[in-house]
């Protein structure tokens, strides 16, 4: 007769158990490319491969920042639009397990860069995006595509980001309870982001519903709430296109957006080969022109304002150049750009009043660049240096002049880069819409949150694990050293 095996239970409930924790904490991955008008960034995402559809469970894991400008510099060798992406593809292979090589999602968005080089040369843009597809297929990731993002969309996929990471989208459970009241438009945050070549507005306004002006609306149902959310992208409103606005005209010379001292010799061309300003080219045999600094704040702002159109409207209100804009509500996130800049004048902190922030911006913008340079230049890149000033000038101009924020909203405003750990922009909302991630309809909520979830099965192994070990002691042969009298 076979002996009965008194291991074959505790083992098999112990392996077991460990396949259910290999399994509650497998991972799955997904990789966006950023395609910027002034570089390309790769971010890779993670999430526990048993998706329960809560929020706040995709995490950004990896940032990889290409090498070299965005693609849509590289009209004259588009090939090596597509070679400048290998690097970051190979940081990619490394930072993700190789089995799961194939089942990776990989995307790339193109923005404001490739669409103002879509509308100045259409074929060189389809060139630009052959290369990078090729680089893109050469790699053992699920390729899904490489587009060009309309406007409307990375305004969009920007609100999702910011609100899904700040748990805003789904209902709060607390103990077990459905917490729903503060969900919906009440709570939701809007997203405003500069990027180079363009920026974007997106907010829930109780007084927008879609019906003025359809072009700006964006309805979404998700997780059982209905949004319609106010979103419009700036094409050339980005800082750097807008810096070419402020400078082209005659007030390019001698500019009060540089600091004093500021004297650089620049081809027009820099300036002027763009389709935001290629039409205020000046007839001029000229190649070059000298840049000087004046390192006035109020000048600034008035040679700033100028490049906004507020004559017409033909809505019930509009923010500038004609478009419609509902009235701000709640809270925003503002990113990229404006955290770059705010962060290194050191005026993230919007609780302090407006009047001080111009101050101290003023008072930056007047220092001369000679001082400027002696104290920074070890650190920050001579470009990004020279246009503080402009770009900080540029922001608030853009809030106050341009969105219509006051002194009393502008604290409604928060400067931010990342949000538990991963960076505010539209890839994120953009992988979760493409992966199905968020649900329309609100799921039945779990008896147990995650982290609970893998605390009580990790509980239950150890548990298990002592039960085993005191069965394997009780049936271990006794070895005494004194013999027994029987
Ligand atoms: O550290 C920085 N300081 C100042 N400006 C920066 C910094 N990093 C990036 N920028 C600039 O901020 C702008 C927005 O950058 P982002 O990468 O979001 O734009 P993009 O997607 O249009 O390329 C660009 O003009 C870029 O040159």
């Amino acid at each position: 007769m076979k002996e009965k095996n008194p291991w074959h239970r505790p083992v098999t409930i112990i392996i077991t158990v460990i396949g259910v924790i290999a399994i509650v904490t497998l991972v799955t991955y997904g990789i966006v490319l950023d395609a910027g008008s002034s570089h390309t960034s790769l971010y890779i995402y993670q999430w526990p491969a048993e998706k329960d559809n809560n929020t706040g469970r995709v995490e950004q894991k990896h940032h990889c920042q290409v090498a070299g400008k965005g693609i849509s510099s590289y009209t004259a060798t588009p090939y090596k639009a597509g070679e400048s992406l290998i690097s970051c593809l190979k940081e990619a292979k490394e930072n993700i397990p190789q089995k799961m090589h194939p089942e990776t999602p990989l995307y790339l968005g193109a923005t404001a860069g490739m669409r103002l080089l879509k509308l100045e040369n259409s074929s060189a843009s389809d060139e630009v995006f052959k290369a990078v597809e090729k680089t893109l297929r050469g790699f053992p990731f699920s390729y899904q595509g490489a587009r060009l993002l309309a406007g409307q969309e990375e305004g969009a996929f920007g609100w999702v980001t910011v609100n899904y990471l700040d748990d805003r989208l789904t209902q709060v459970s607390m103990g077990g309870f459905k917490y729903t009241s503060v969900h919906g438009n009440e709570s939701a945050k809007g997203a405003l982001d500069l990027g180079g070549a363009s920026t974007q507005i997106s907010f829930v306004s109780d007084e927008y519903n879609g019906s003025e002006s359809p072009d700006n609306a964006v309805s979404f149902r998700l997780y059982g709430y209905d949004y319609t959310l106010y979103t419009h992208s700036f094409l050339c409103y980005g800082k750097d296109q807008a810096l070419r606005l402020a400078l082209s005209g005659p007030t390019a010379i001698m500019d009060p957006c540089f600091h004093k001292g500021y004297n650089e010799t620049k081809h027009y061309a820099a300036v002027y080969d763009s389709p935001c300003v290629s039409d205020q080219k000046p007839q001029i045999v000229s190649e070059t022109f000298i840049h000087l600094g004046g390192g006035n704040f109020t000048q600034c702002q008035e040679v700033i304002k100028s490049v906004f159109n507020f004559t017409s409207c033909r809505y019930s209100r509009c923010s500038f150049n004609g478009i419609f804009q509902p009235p701000l509500q709640g809270q925003f996130g503002a990113f990229s750009a404006y955290f770059f800049v705010m962060n290194f004048l050191n005026l993230t902190d919007t609780s302090v009043p407006l009047k001080t922030v111009m101050q101290k911006l003023s008072d930056y913008c007047a220092t001369p660049w000679t001082q400027v340079c002696a104290y920074f230049k070890h650190d920050i890149p001579l470009k990004y240096l020279a246009e503080y000033c402009f770009s900080g000038t540029y922001i608030l101009t853009l809030m106050m002049e341009g969105y219509n924020f006051t002194s009393e909203t502008y604290s409604s405003i928060k400067y931010i880069q990342k949000i538990k750990n991963s960076d505010a922009g539209w890839t994120l909302g953009y992988m979760l819409n493409l992966t199905n991630m968020i649900p329309a309809e609100a799921p039945d909520s779990p008896p147990l949150t995650y982290t609970s979830y893998v605390s009580v099965v990790t509980v239950m192994a150890i548990l298990l694990f002592v039960i085993f070990i005191l069965i394997l002691y009780s049936l271990w042969p006794k070895c005494n050293t004194e013999p027994k009298i029987i």
